[in-house]
């Protein structure tokens, strides 16, 4: 532990890019103090550009690549007005509470906001902005990227040929489960889950279902999609894909009883959040048959442990949380981020606000 700190501190010294930069407080042009902010780690190009730009705020920032360690997140946010934060930053009591009273808005470069605490931000009248409709083309041609991978399993077909497996060619090997005439399910239909059925629709699915806190036709219309129960949907789905917010009431809602409903030729996809997953009942799952193989964009924790029993399994694909990754898509996300925090800043509405 102490080694670790005192490494820290050494590339805090020697290492620009351990940085964590800072704007001393300036009056504007109208002799005016800026109101500071904390940005909680580099973030794409088209955001900064706009925070910085604006004119409207000092920005302090933890310019490295890998998360803000707590305790600096702690120290630095004491006395700001708005915080950038990312989906790995839990912005609990304990945050707003060092921040203090001078807290107005949060900003989360993410569309999933379960690491912030909703009722602790509305106890202090902070809002919060998060960055939903940018990336649902991402996520939703990375979703689609996830299952055919996992159904046709591409990569333990790459190691086979890397690896000398491949012999010669075999009627019966590495055959998995094609998209045409198959019964999708989705776990949560919302803008990504719909996104998800539009890419899908034209491999020639015979059926989409999906499973919801209650019907959504305006989302399920236009495909066209039927409102199942969540049990309905695991007996009925050749594959289920999980778009689902993770709240309370999803928390592991994928568990050994939707496994064992599932059919045993069904791929399971997920690329919402870990924590809908109970990944001691996907194990068992996979390894003893019950569904025939699983696709994860998400896990808990993240990063998952490279020992994890899942990262064995050949039925299960894992990528580290890259669904909105593309260069576009992250710039975008960064400039909503960082136009939500300037307008919570000034007291205007947000591009994109949670009601609390
Ligand atoms: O998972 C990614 C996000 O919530 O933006």
């Amino acid at each position: 532990m102490r080694t670790l700190g005192r490494l820290r501190r050494l590339k805090t010294t020697l290492v620009p890019e351990f940085h964590s930069w800072c704007k001393l407080q300036a009056p504007n042009a109208a002799g005016k103090q800026l109101p500071r902010i904390y940005v909680t780690r580099r973030i794409p190009p088209d955001g900064m550009k706009i925070l910085s730009q604006s004119g409207l705020c000092n920005i302090e920032q933890w310019d490295s690549d890998e998360p803000v360690p707590r305790s600096e997140l702690l120290e630095k946010v004491a006395g700001i007005r708005g915080l950038y934060c990312l989906l790995t930053e839990k912005i609990d009591a304990e945050v707003l509470d060092a921040a203090g009273p001078s807290l107005q808005v949060v900003s989360t470069m993410s569309v999933g906001y379960d690491h912030v605490s909703l009722e602790e931000l509305k106890k202090r009248g902070i809002r919060l902005g998060y960055t939903p409709d940018v990336l649902t083309e991402a996520v939703a041609e990375l979703t689609v990227a996830l299952l055919l991978a996992t159904s046709r399993r591409l990569l333990e077909a790459v190691d086979e040929a890397k690896n000398g497996g491949w012999g010669t060619w075999k009627p019966l090997w590495m055959c998995g489960y094609g998209l045409t005439d198959s019964t999708v399910g989705i776990l949560g239909l919302g803008r990504i889950g719909a996104a998800v059925m539009a890419r899908l629709k034209p491999f020639g699915v015979k059926r989409f279902l999906y499973a919801d806190t209650g019907p959504r036709p305006d989302m399920a219309t236009k495909i066209p999609a039927e409102f199942v129960p969540l049990e309905e949907l695991a007996r009925h789905s050749d594959f289920i894909v999980v778009c689902c917010a993770l709240t309370p009431e999803t928390q592991g809602i994928c568990g050994n009883r939707l496994f064992s409903l599932m059919k045993d030729t069904a791929i399971f996809i997920n690329t919402s959040r870990g924590g809908v997953v109970n990944q001691e009942d996907l194990y068992q799952a996979l390894v003893n048959g019950q569904i025939a193989a699983a696709g994860l964009d998400v896990t808990e924790p993240e990063p998952l442990p490279t020992d994890h029993p899942l990262l064995k399994l050949k039925n299960c694909v894992i990528l580290p949380h890259i669904a909105s990754a593309t260069v576009a898509t992250r710039n975008a996300m960064a400039a909503l981020a960082a136009s939500n925090l300037l307008a919570g800043l000034q007291g205007k509405a947000m591009g994109k606000e949670v009601p609390l």
